[in-house]
């Protein structure tokens, strides 16, 4: 799953690496010389080490190394620096960081690696504001930041994506699983989206979500638009024997849906799931019958369903049915279809409202809750999947 993704964000790693170890030769150089003048100009440098035989006295510039990034002490240093033929920025203070053990990551390291990552997340149908935040976020966890070298660039870059990704994807998330338990009974939720993208199919998924941890369900037909959509959704009804309540072709789809909610309180069943029929959120009449909907049922929930293959496309959609009738979450289907990811990445972010669940194929039980820091180790390559 996101398998693009996943090798854009590994080549990003790899670049900054690159560009670290191509940085780390000249520190080398660099380390030799000016650490080895400084100690002939500090004399109180060789009494410390007396009373400390370990090369412990290197950590004592530490200090005066984190206290550095002056405009004054860095002109000075950079001239230092310019006549080893090392980079603008304090190569005297990087090769002083490197004997106590530290590294730092300079602006200039990633400028190349986070170029080819903004590239790489559009091309990958992440939404350009989505990409600047990913990007703002690892600049801020990695430029001037000092690291033990214990940690390995790739480790400290590895960080710095997965905290940039996970802030972005996690924007709105809540614990569906305890608000749907908390609620008054019985919980009114509304799927909506455009037309062939799988509402229906998450629809029965969910109902086998939700009787597995013992809450019982009754699904509305609100598609009274589609030919077919009746049979399509008591198909599903037979197969998981569950009550279906519909009107024929045409009727009104609030009328379909506060009936299915009478049932519900009528027969003590938890949820009513509510389909509508497939709409571009410029077709006004379904529009309206959406905010019909909204008025009469007053649902606990609107789930937007969207395919994560359509990328940039659902991004826009749901952003534009957020406008139009406010969504409380999304479901993003056909995951298993090897998707970009740019569309799991940007909807929480674009709308406002968390992505809440993944469809992962065509059977009942492929239904995935969405886990921010799951998805995002997946991305990064530390979670089999
Ligand atoms: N691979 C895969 N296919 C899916 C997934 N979810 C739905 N589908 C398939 O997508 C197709 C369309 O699904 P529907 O549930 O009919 O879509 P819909 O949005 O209700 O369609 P309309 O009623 O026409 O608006 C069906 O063939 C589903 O089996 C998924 O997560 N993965």
């Amino acid at each position: 799953m996101f398998d693009g993704l996943k090798d854009k964000l590994s080549n990003f790693k790899k670049s900054v690496e690159e560009e670290a170890e191509a940085d780390e030769a000249d520190l080398d150089e660099a380390a030799e010389e000016p650490v080895d003048a400084e100690a002939e100009a500090e004399p109180a440098e060789p009494e410390v080490a007396e009373s400390e035989p370990e090369p412990e006295p290197a950590a004592e510039p530490e200090p005066e190394a984190d206290a550095a990034p002056t405009a004054d002490e860095e002109s000075s240093e950079a001239d230092d620096a310019e006549d080893s033929g090392g980079s603008s920025r304090g190569m005297l203070e990087r090769a002083k960081l490197a004997a106590t053990g530290k590294t730092v990551i300079e602006e200039e390291d990633l400028e190349e690696p986070l170029d080819e990552l903004e590239l790489a997340l559009l091309s990958s149908d992440v939404e350009m504001n989505v990409a600047q935040n990913i990007l703002e976020g690892i600049r801020e966890n990695l430029i001037g930041e000092t690291r033990a070298q214990v940690k390995t660039t790739g480790h400290v870059v590895e960080e710095a994506l997965h905290d940039a990704l996970v802030d972005v994807i996690s924007v709105g998330q809540f614990d569906f699983d305890e608000h749907i338990a908390a609620a008054d009974k019985p919980v009114t939720i509304i799927f909506t989206g455009v037309n062939g993208v799988g509402k229906t199919t998450t629809i029965a998924k969910l109902s086998q979500y939700f009787e597995d941890r013992g809450f019982s369900t009754v699904l509305a037909n609100g598609d009274t638009y589609r030919a077919g959509a009746n049979e399509q959704l008591q198909q599903h009804a037979e197969n998981l024997d569950r009550k279906i309540i519909s009107h024929e072709q045409g009727s009104d789809p609030a009328a379909v849906i506060y009936d299915g909610v009478e049932y519900a309180q009528a027969n003590d069943i938890d949820i009513v799931l509510g389909d509508t029929a497939g709409r571009l959120h410029t077709s006004n009449d379904l529009m309206d019958q959406l905010e019909k909907i909204d008025r009469v049922i007053d649902p606990d929930m609107t789930l937007f369903v969207d395919e994560a293959v359509a990328g940039q496309d659902a991004v826009n959609r749901a952003r534009e049915f957020n406008d139009a009738a406010e969504i409380d979450g999304a479901v993003l289907t056909k995951a298993d279809a090897d998707p970009q990811g740019g569309a799991a990445i940007s909807i929480a972010q674009v709308t406002g409202k968390p992505i809440l669940f993944l469809g992962t194929g065509q059977d009942y039980d492929d239904l995935e809750p969405f886990d921010p820091e799951v998805i995002v180790d997946r991305l990064l390559g530390f979670e089999e999947e």
